[in-house]
């Protein structure tokens, strides 16, 4: 089942904007936070902990890409946290995403579930020509992202973020229920700003996306909570 509600992208640099943004939400009204890396590079755990304390969802979009021991232990202390959702690059490679899950499943206190872990296959800032012109990759964009999503379901992870022009080829690869979270993602008439491989949450909800992922056009409405209302209402349809 498609998650119901957007995943808010906070791409803030303060804990305090964090805070003016959430207050202007209805305490009884939950939503699913995605925590980068500018927020956790200056408020580290304590957002996490605080966005976790009003009883939101929180993926923590870190994005590791490092050596499988790195990796691994970094998982294991961020399986504390009680976040529900954390990812790697796909581009580290099978060893180096088998050993994320490892450290996801050794880190996770007994009784509470594992966080979801997803990779990372093409940006959807990236196009096929960047793609070919920066990593040397020669096929498509498209053959560059199933190939990353197989090798990610190869590994033993839940999904993958993707745009969600790639979805139903994904699902086609590895399964129905692999998670295809799916940035990129822009109503009508919105700015695309730096994404190249953009969607509406309507097309994406049709195309079989799992989660969709929404940044500016939120957190740079006028007013926030009416444009995510509006969103949710688009992806719900
Ligand atoms: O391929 C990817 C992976 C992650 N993201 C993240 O999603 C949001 C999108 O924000 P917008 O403001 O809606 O563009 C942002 O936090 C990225 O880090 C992505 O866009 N693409």
């Amino acid at each position: 089942m498609p998650e119901n509600r957007p995943v808010i992208a906070l791409d803030f640099a303060e804990f305090s904007e964090v805070k003016d943004f959430l207050e202007q939400f209805a305490p009884n009204e939950h939503l699913y936070i995605k925590l980068g890396m500018e927020l956790f590079y200056t408020a580290g755990p304590q957002v996490v902990y605080y966005v976790k304390s009003l009883g939101h969802r929180v993926f923590l979009d870190l994005k590791l890409h490092d050596i499988p021991n790195t990796v691994e232990s970094s998982m294991r202390v961020l399986a504390r946290l009680g976040v529900d959702m954390v990812n790697v690059h796909a581009a580290g490679g099978v060893e180096m995403m088998k050993a994320a899950r490892r450290g996801l499943e050794l880190g996770t206190p007994a009784g509470r579930e594992r966080p979801l872990l997803i990779a990372v296959t093409q940006l959807t800032s990236t196009s096929e020509e960047i793609m070919q012109e920066d990593q040397q990759i020669m096929t498509s964009l498209e053959a560059s992202v199933i190939h990353y999503a197989q090798k990610t379901a190869e590994a033993g992870l839940d999904g993958v973020v993707c745009s969600a022009h790639e979805v139903e080829k994904i699902k086609a690869a590895t399964s129905p229920d692999f998670i295809c979270l799916t940035p990129g993602i822009r109503p009508v008439g919105s700015n695309k700003g730096d994404q190249k491989r953009v969607m509406t949450p309507q097309q994406a909800r049709k195309i079989g996306s799992d989660y969709i992922v929404v940044g500016r056009p939120i957190t740079q409405a006028a007013d926030p909570v009416a444009a995510y209302h509006t969103i949710k209402e688009e992806w719900n349809q």
